[in-house]
């Protein structure tokens, strides 16, 4: 049985458990269940904290898992991306009251606290930057008013929490961020169901991020509207009845459905009509 770790709480929890439902696994009913086996599927899911995860997938104990990126990366974990699952976005940053620094370069010999410690680390080993790194494990934002940090690295959503703690971010991004399914790395053959599982997450990807477009356009124009729209792989075009004029069918993302549409209207579509997909294999 393929074995998959999830995130039992936190930022990523509800959204994971929801992408694996829509994929059609079964997933726990109570938050107090530790693992879930999905006889059907052949798939056995544990709830683990997101930061463990990485652990216990690059050390091999579990197949896959579902993380964040930044998560992963900290830990140091011998494990690899193996799909970004565009949920769990985030950004991590340096902040600090206003005036204190203005880039990387300016942190030496200052203090800075994060629950990040393995990605504060390497970045400061890649500038080439000496500062100390004072390890906290959340609300890490009270660290300066509190007198323990002159700076922080920390996740940035929104930026409310940054504001209220009167910090300003400082510096380029250190690291963007997503939720990913990660496996271990060097593991060549991959376990039963693995591509099972990663076909059906691609399938709900697609089918969140695209809209499928339907449209009639007279024949001469096919190349002009193909230019617009071109489809994931090539758009579907059949005859209609009126001479002279086809029916095209094409995918698009959800995102550039409607300047996509006002550009069909201008080479000469009409009744242009866009559907969600509800699922997909692509
Ligand atoms: N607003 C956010 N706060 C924290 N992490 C976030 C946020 N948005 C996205 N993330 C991502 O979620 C992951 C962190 O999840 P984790 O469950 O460890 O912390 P959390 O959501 O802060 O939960 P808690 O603080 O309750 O333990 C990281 O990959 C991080 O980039
Ligand atoms: O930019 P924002 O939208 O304000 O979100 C970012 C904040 O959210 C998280 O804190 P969380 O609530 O998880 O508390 P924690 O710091 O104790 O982990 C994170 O650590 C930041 O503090
Ligand atoms: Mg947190």
């Amino acid at each position: 049985m393929l074995r998959v770790a999830v995130p039992n709480k936190g930022s990523l929890s509800e959204s994971a458990i929801e992408i694996l439902t829509e994929a059609g696994y079964k997933q726990r009913r109570t938050t107090k269940d530790l693992s879930l086996t999905d006889v059907a599927n052949e798939v056995e899911f544990y709830y683990l904290r997101p930061r463990d995860i990485a652990v216990y997938v690059g050390e091999g104990t579990l197949d896959v898992g579902i993380s964040g990126r930044d998560l992963v990366l900290d830990s140091h974990a011998d494990a690899d991306v193996i799909l970004g699952l565009g949920f769990g976005s985030s950004t991590f940053r340096f902040a600090a009251p206003p005036g204190t620094a203005s880039s990387v370069k300016d942190l030496a010999g200052k203090r800075i606290a994060t629950s990040y410690a393995g990605v504060l680390s390497d970045h400061l080993a890649e500038n080439g930057v000496d500062a100390s790194v004072v390890r906290l494990d959340g609300a890490v934002e009270s660290a300066v008013a509190l007198g323990v940090a002159d700076v922080i690295a920390d996740v940035v959503e929104t930026g409310t929490t940054l504001r209220q703690a009167g910090l300003e971010i400082f510096g380029e991004p250190i690291l963007q961020s997503e939720a990913v399914l990660i496996k271990r790395h060097g593991v060549d053959n991959p376990p039963n169901g693995l591509q099972q599982l990663v076909r059906r997450l691609e399938g709900v990807l697609i089918a969140r991020n695209y809209v499928m477009m339907d449209y009639d356009i007279p024949a001469e124009q096919i190349d002009a509207a193909t230019a617009v729209a071109a489809g994931l792989e090539s758009p579907t075009v059949s005859p209609l009845h009126r001479a002279g004029w086809v029916a095209v069918r094409v995918m698009v993302q959800r995102a550039e459905a409607q300047r996509i549409m006002d550009q069909l209207w201008e080479v000469g579509a009409r009744a242009i009509l866009t559907t969600d997909i509800h699922a997909c294999r692509i």
